[in-house]
């Protein structure tokens, strides 16, 4: 069973969270990684596939991704080699009876099942789930002992929740003696409330007391928000207790090597080592764009070459061919194949007539 104590792992993150960089995530260093938040109902249309190509698990949806119609019926894939006892599934409900349905389709496939009552988007919160969740406790910890007494205990995998804090530090500490009760492993806390942005500092002022709550219910405690990266890990277990953990979202989005103990690579090389990653799993294209331009800096000569390309491979010969290890565009490769030279020759002019554009903008 997936123990969190003290672990310093990937945090849910929508559309990022997926494989590629989870593997990253893992290979880099941390010790658990979480799926973005696939809600209930999304589940429940799920078949599941044993793809053997990839020797990957995947949930195809019979109703599609009504985002890209016609494209991708794929919901949720995991390579179960690498991310075995390592891999907590992040759900959003707001029924207990369609929770434990939808955990039940996952749980053999994962390592523990996560709710999540944090989200502060509309999306999230117009149907009762995410944040809206902490204005309901008496749901949110239906919902958990559900999961708990119907998924976790036969299936031995812990049920786990995530939230945020709550205007009041009494209401807060109010909750999280009712969540600690409910029978989950673990609670994570994002340390912000739910009107604080991600660029605002978390108010800790009193993660002692959660942590005391945690600890006499047996509940490890994981603290997100504002986390950079290994040596902020040790920071905060220094100051807080070295049985606590720590997730980190936004610099793992930006460069996943946030996880090593030696120290973060370059962006340049993350991206290499992203690309190949996500083209060896068969990643979407368009997902595969969406975490590069996160990765790559704004101001790299590289960045608006891939903001111009659409397919996996062209992607990949830009980040390994044209791209040099400091992250500009290459000049003078003579070693690349005609085709890719056209390709890079097209890109380039791109970007000269981008910058040609921007610069005439300007004046
Ligand atoms: C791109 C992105 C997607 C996110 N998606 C989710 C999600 O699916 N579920 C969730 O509980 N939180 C989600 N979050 C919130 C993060 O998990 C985390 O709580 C928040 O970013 C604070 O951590 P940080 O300060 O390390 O960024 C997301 C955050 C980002 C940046």
């Amino acid at each position: 069973m997936a123990d969190f104590t003290a672990k310093l792992v990937l945090a849910p993150m929508v559309r990022i969270g997926e494989l590629p960089t989870r593997l990253l995530a893992l290979k880099y260093g941390a010790d658990l990684v979480w799926s973005p938040e696939i809600v209930d109902r999304k589940i429940l249309t799920c078949e599941r596939v044993y793809n053997k190509d990839l020797d990957t698990v995947d949930f195809l949806s019979s109703k599609g991704n009504k985002k890209i119609p016609g494209v991708t019926d794929l919901v949720f894939r995991t390579y179960r080699k690498l991310e075995k006892d390592r891999l907590i599934f992040q759900m959003g409900t707001a029924n207990p009876e369609l929770a434990v349905k939808a955990a039940k389709i996952i749980v053999k496939d994962v390592d523990g099942i996560d709710i999540n009552a944090g989200c502060p988007k509309h999306f999230s919160i117009h149907s009762g789930m995410g944040a809206a969740l902490l204005s309901t406790p008496d749901l949110l910890c239906s919902i958990l002992t559900s999961l708990v007494e119907q998924v976790g205990k036969p299936e031995r995998k812990p049920i786990s929740v995530k939230i945020r804090l709550l205007e009041e530090k009494k209401d807060t500490l109010d909750l999280v003696v009712r969540l600690v009760k409910t029978g989950i492993t673990n609670l994570t806390v994002h340390f912000r409330t739910r009107e604080m942005r991600n660029r605002e500092d978390p108010i800790r002022d009193y993660l002692d007391d959660i942590h005391k709550i945690c600890k006499e219910n047996n509940v490890s405690l994981i603290v997100n928000g504002g986390i950079r990266n290994y040596d902020n890990y040790k920071e905060i277990q220094s100051k807080y207790g070295s049985d606590v953990g720590c997730m980190i979202a936004s610099a793992a989005e930006r460069n996943v090597s946030c996880f090593r103990s030696q120290g973060q690579l370059n962006w340049p090389q993350v991206a290499k080592d992203y690309i190949e990653t996500a083209t060896r799993y068969n990643n979407h294209p368009s997902n595969i764009k969406y975490c590069l331009l996160r990765m790559v800096p704004g101001t790299a000569s590289i960045h608006p070459v891939l903001n111009g390309l659409k397919e996996s491979e062209e992607m990949r010969d830009a980040l390994i061919n044209i791209m040099g290890d400091d992250g500009e565009v290459k000049a003078g490769r003579d070693d690349i194949t005609d085709d890719s030279r056209k390709r890079r020759r097209d890109v380039v002019e791109n970007v000269d007539k981008r910058i040609r554009v921007n610069e005439e903008c300007r004046v």
